[in-house]
């Protein structure tokens, strides 16, 4: 099984022009994808590798600053969105029962302008992030529109609930992630860049360096490798979304393997975690009682807390 590449040219961000007909077919394409892998390479959208590699080069110079600058920026420390803000490796364990990711990471969360933002030495950092930021929601939103076409629903069905972005009554968040060189002769027992887990939310959009290491569970149970593809954006289904749409889109389990023993590579990736406003009501769209509805801010932040919490490592 491998993950589809799907072309989004008809619907590439700025084009307001496209057929009913156009609609129709690359929602089917893309409905296809998210039924049977839960996640799909979508290429010509209109957000260029170029302005992809300039929001991974202005945080790689966040992420060189030292560690004391970098932790005046911790996640935690913003009183209006406790989800914004830097996160240190090891911090996280994104499968509770392995040790901590050996990541780092900074989450764009709020676009408030009364916060403080990194300027020393990356003077763009704000600028490029936000940029990227409201470019990820308008893509996104034209592939949560495909999605209810895919079904057969109105078109608005998952837009309505996704109408508050970038404002802080919704969580949705740019995360730029930065996994350092590792020494093997460190590496705790079971340790891994990002431990398998499936993503919290609606839809994540997900663009990744040259180096390899993303693998997604197949359906089969078997890990299949999710390289970058140079242009193209991989978008998978999160959680929320299977619960929406009654298990017909999967959320699949995906991780992030160490580099071979020997490589000291670095490597990067940014992701785009949709959410839906925090008050909006999720609950099956076919009219089924599969899943109870639940208040999306309740099911995050109880998802949240699970990836804070160390339970007990593997053996
Ligand atoms: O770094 C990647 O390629 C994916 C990371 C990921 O899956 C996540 O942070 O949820
Ligand atoms: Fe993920």
């Amino acid at each position: 099984m491998e993950i589809p590449i799907v072309d989004f040219n008809v619907f590439e961000l700025g084009k307001t022009n496209v057929s009913a007909d156009e609609l129709d077919d690359l929602s089917k394409e893309v409905k296809r994808a998210f039924t049977d892998v839960g996640f799909v390479y979508l290429k010509n959208t209109g957000i260029s590798q170029e302005e992809v590699d300039n929001v991974m080069a202005v945080s790689k110079k966040f992420f060189s600053l030292p560690e004391d600058v970098k932790k005046s920026f911790s996640r935690g420390s913003f009183p209006c969105n406790e989800n914004h803000g830097w996160v240190s490796v090891e911090t996280e364990s994104l499968n509770p029962r392995r040790p901590g990711d050996l990541k780092e990471a900074f989450n764009t969360s709020t676009l408030s302008a009364d916060i403080k933002w990194p300027s020393e030495g990356v003077a763009d950092f704000r600028d490029v992030q936000v940029s990227f930021f409201l470019r990820c929601k308008e893509l996104s939103l034209r592939v949560l529109r495909l999605m209810a076409l895919g079904l057969g629903l109105e078109s608005e069905v998952f837009l309505d609930a996704h109408k508050l972005i970038g404002s802080d009554v919704n969580r949705t968040t740019l995360r730029s992630l930065f996994y350092p060189p590792v020494k093997s002769t460190s590496v705790k027992e079971n340790q891994l860049r990002c431990g398998e887990h499936s993503d919290y939310g609606s839809i994540t959009l997900v663009f990744q360096s040259r180096e390899g290491g993303l693998q997604v569970l197949s359906r089969a149970g078997e890990y299949i490798s999710a390289p970058s593809i140079c242009g193209t954006v991989l978008v998978n289904i999160a959680d929320m979304m299977q619960r929406w749409t009654s298990d017909i889109y999967v959320s699949a389990v995906h991780r992030v393997l160490l580099p071979p023993a020997g490589d000291s590579s670095t490597r990067q990736s940014l992701a785009f975690f949709v959410q839906p406003d925090d008050d909006a009501m999720i609950s099956c769209c076919d009219g089924s009682d599969k899943y109870p509805p639940v208040r999306s801010l309740d099911y995050l932040l109880s998802r949240f807390s699970e990836s804070y919490i160390k339970k007990t490592h593997l053996a």
